[in-house]
């Protein structure tokens, strides 16, 4: 996966919310931090078209964000801190296979993908279960589930672990340490960026640090802690 953006504003009422941004993406592990409000949202939401810019280019893997914009959401999965939204259907295992169904697989097959992908997150029994009966936790990791089912290039996380007890926390950090496919996590959770590839640090809309994470993350508490 490579995402690049070149020269890239996104303006609201006026303000620029990022500000000439030129980033290229293609660690496996990537971290945006930033104080609230920086821009950090609105960074990552570029990176599938949620957000297109105002000015400049969004591509990945070659895509325009803005042209391309059903190839690209293929491509690039999207995790939400409050996944309550992103969950559907009545039954967990409907939610998994409706995203499937443009694949238009038999049957069996389906409900093979849609298990194996329960279950690659521990989470295999809630199959059955009604939606609306998980618990906060439960809910984050059938909402990952359901994002990799579709084989994404690139997952994003936006605060993936804020909602969550410390055993839930522990899973979806495990799932984005042991997960093949490249990540790029929006989090104020330090530690789970700790051992990441590249962290980037975002304040009013420009990038003011690209680094590891280790001289980044010390370079953020010093400046915003
Ligand atoms: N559609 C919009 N219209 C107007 N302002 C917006 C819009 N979207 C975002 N903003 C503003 O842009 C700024 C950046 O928002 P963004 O959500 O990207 O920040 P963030 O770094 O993710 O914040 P947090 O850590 O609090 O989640 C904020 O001041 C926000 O209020």
């Amino acid at each position: 996966m490579r995402a690049v953006l070149e020269g890239v504003s996104v303006v609201r009422d006026g303000r620029a919310i990022l500000d000439s941004v030129d980033l290229t993406l293609r660690e496996r592990r990537i971290a945006v931090l930033g104080p609230n409000g920086s821009g950090k949202s609105t960074l990552v939401r570029l990176l599938n078209g949620l957000v297109t810019p105002s000015k400049g280019r969004v591509a990945v893997d070659g895509h325009d964000t803005a042209k391309d914009a059903a190839l690209v959401r293929r491509r690039v999965g999207f995790v939400f801190q409050n996944p309550e939204n992103q969950i559907v259907f009545p039954i967990v295992s409907e939610d998994l296979a409706f995203g499937l169904k443009h694949l238009k697989l038999p049957k069996a097959e389906l409900h093979r993908r849609v298990l194996e992908a329960l279950e690659r997150f521990g989470i295999g029994h809630l199959a059955e279960r009604q939606s609306h009966t998980l618990s906060g936790g439960e809910r984050q990791l059938v909402a990952l589930a359901a994002v990799m089912v579709m084989k994404p290039a690139l997952v994003v996380f936006d605060e993936p672990t804020t909602l969550l007890d410390l055993r839930n926390r522990n899973r979806i950090r495990a799932a984005i340490t042991e997960m093949p496919e490249s990540a790029i996590v929006v989090s104020h959770d330090l530690d789970l960026v700790r051992d990441f590839d590249r962290a980037i640090v975002i304040d009013q809309g420009r990038v003011v640090r690209d680094d590891r994470p280790g001289p980044a993350i010390d370079w953020y508490r010093a400046h915003f802690g």
